[in-house]
């Protein structure tokens, strides 16, 4: 299983329009310098020669930094990099998934706004419950809305780490920590900046708000 101080702060998510342009690595790199602790490769194109070369690209980024990568919707390439695995509601079984990856890869599941699927999760093996979105979205407008109560009750009863995501900027994140998310994730208010510099910043003040709460 993964360490427990793993599965705390932020939650960095790749975007392919944010950072195209060759954007991918020097803002990924910016961002793990800012204290970003997990990173998702998330692109949804078909592109698979593409899409390995970039996911190992990331992993050795990750690797330089001490942080975790997780693939988007893909448990093949996760399984060919041997690093970890985001799947939703319409991605896959997550108790497959953990028995192709092993014990020790994180694995995230999708759990919009409802508790059951969380409890499902954790009977499947995940790693962590993600919840969301919590706020206006700019990447995902449509996925369903959670609020802060839902988060306060999945902290009480579902016995995994949980993760935030949705429309989270540095305006808004704070009470979702204090309504116990352990980790944020985060895309736009991150990667849609003018430089690395900016990013790293916005990554730092991320994860400073975990030092407060
Ligand atoms: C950390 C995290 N939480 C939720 C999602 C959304 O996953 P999914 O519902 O499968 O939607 P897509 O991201 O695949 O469009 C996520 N990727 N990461
Ligand atoms: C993938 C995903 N799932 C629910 S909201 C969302 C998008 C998160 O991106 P942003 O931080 O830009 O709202
Ligand atoms: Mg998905």
């Amino acid at each position: 299983m993964a360490a427990p101080g793993k599965l705390r702060g932020l939650y960095a998510i790749t975007d392919s329009a944010l950072l195209a342009d060759g954007k991918l690595l020097p803002y990924v790199e910016a961002a793990l310098a800012g204290g970003a602790r997990l990173l998702q490769y998330r692109d949804k194109s078909s592109d698979d020669a593409r899409r390995l070369r970039e996911a190992e690209a990331l992993r050795t980024l990750c690797e330089n930094y001490d942080a975790t990568l997780i693939i988007n919707d893909d448990a093949e390439l996760a399984a060919r990099l041997g690093v970890g695995l985001h799947l939703g509601q319409e991605d896959g079984s997550l108790a497959a998934a953990r028995a192709l990856l092993g014990r020790q890869a994180i694995i995230g599941g999708t759990c919009h706004a409802q508790l059951a699927l969380a409890e499902l999760a954790a009977s499947e093996g995940a790693s962590y419950a993600a919840f969301g979105r919590f706020f206006n979205s700019m990447t995902k407008p449509g996925a369903p809305a959670a609020t802060l109560d839902l988060l306060s009750a999945a902290k009480a009863r579902v016995q995994l780490p949980i993760v935030a995501i949705g429309g989270i900027d540095l305006h808004n994140a704070a009470p979702l920590i204090e309504h116990g998310a352990s980790m944020i994730a985060v895309i736009h208010a991150l990667f849609a900046a003018d430089s690395p510099a900016e990013v790293e910043q916005r990554a730092r003040a991320f994860s400073a708000l975990f030092e407060s709460n």
